[in-house]
């Protein structure tokens, strides 16, 4: 059984179909690439999947549990963990705590201890902390725990974005553009970084990106979308060589 199961899945706005009868599935372990020209429906696929949006038909399984209907953050909490196009961290906070709060859903068999305020709340926050600053050592950022998160450069925010979204412990992982925006140098980090995270983390994910040597390099099978409809799916040295996907962004970028 896959992990993830989407089958004939469909969101229409009014008379647009955002997308359209996608069957596709996540096999646990791995990383999948999503592409598309602009407007395709990734980011709607991701909201599909995350519980966002309510599909108009189709269905979505994590596990063989059926998602359809369940909000957001009971799909968060059985494992899908995501982040945004545009960076959604709590700025003012520091960079700690911007883990914490990724992880605080975690904390929630101590919640009354918590209110409390009772020893065990304490010795909870302090395992969590202890925790937060070892996955940030490894993302390179535990120097900068106490650093508020709008005084990282662009690069290192997109990265925390990620831990962020790791804190959770998550199943499956959707990066929504992580590189949108970076430099080549960050490019090559990130490209690091998300074969790391692979390696180190027992976790699927799953890649939106418009950066195509970046989604070549990383991914094992790549899930192409145009005007909201699969119009291929395979290794990424078949999808390299497509004609239909060589046309789809010919067309719509070219
Ligand atoms: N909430 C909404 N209401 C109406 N139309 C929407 C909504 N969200 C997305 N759309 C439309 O659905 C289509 C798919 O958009 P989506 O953002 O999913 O594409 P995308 O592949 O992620 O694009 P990009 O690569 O530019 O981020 C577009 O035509 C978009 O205008």
């Amino acid at each position: 059984m896959a992990l993830l199961d989407v089958k004939n899945l469909t969101k229409n706005f009014g008379g647009l179909t955002a997308v359209g009868d996608v069957t596709m599935h996540l096999d646990k372990g791995e990383l999948v690439g999503l592409i598309g020209p602009n407007g395709a429906g990734k980011t709607t696929l991701f909201n599909l999947l995350t519980g966002v949006y309510e599909p108009s038909e189709g269905s979505v399984s994590l596990d063989g549990t059926l998602l359809n209907g369940k909000k957001p953050y009971k799909i968060a909490s059985l494992g899908l963990s995501r982040t945004f196009q545009n960076i959604r961290l709590f700025k003012d906070m520091t960079v700690l705590e911007n883990v914490l709060v990724g992880m605080a859903n975690q904390n929630n068999p101590h919640l009354l201890a918590s209110f409390l305020r009772l020893p065990k709340f304490y010795h909870s926050e302090a395992k969590l902390r202890q925790k937060a600053m070892e996955l940030l050592a490894i993302f390179d950022l535990d120097g900068d725990a106490e650093t508020l998160a709008k005084n990282l450069p662009y690069g290192q925010q997109r990265r925390l974005e990620i831990v962020r979204a790791l804190a959770t412990e998550p199943k499956i992982l959707f990066l929504d553009e992580p590189a949108a925006g970076m430099n080549p140098q960050e490019t090559a980090e990130l490209t690091q970084l998300i074969r790391r995270i692979k390696e180190e983390f027992d976790i699927t994910i799953m890649l939106i990106e418009h950066d195509m040597s970046l989604v070549m390099e990383v991914t094992e099978r790549i899930y192409v979308l145009e005007y909201g409809r699969l119009i291929a799916h395979g290794t990424p040295d078949e999808i390299k060589t497509n004609q239909r996907v060589i046309e789809a962004y010919l067309g719509g970028e070219g």
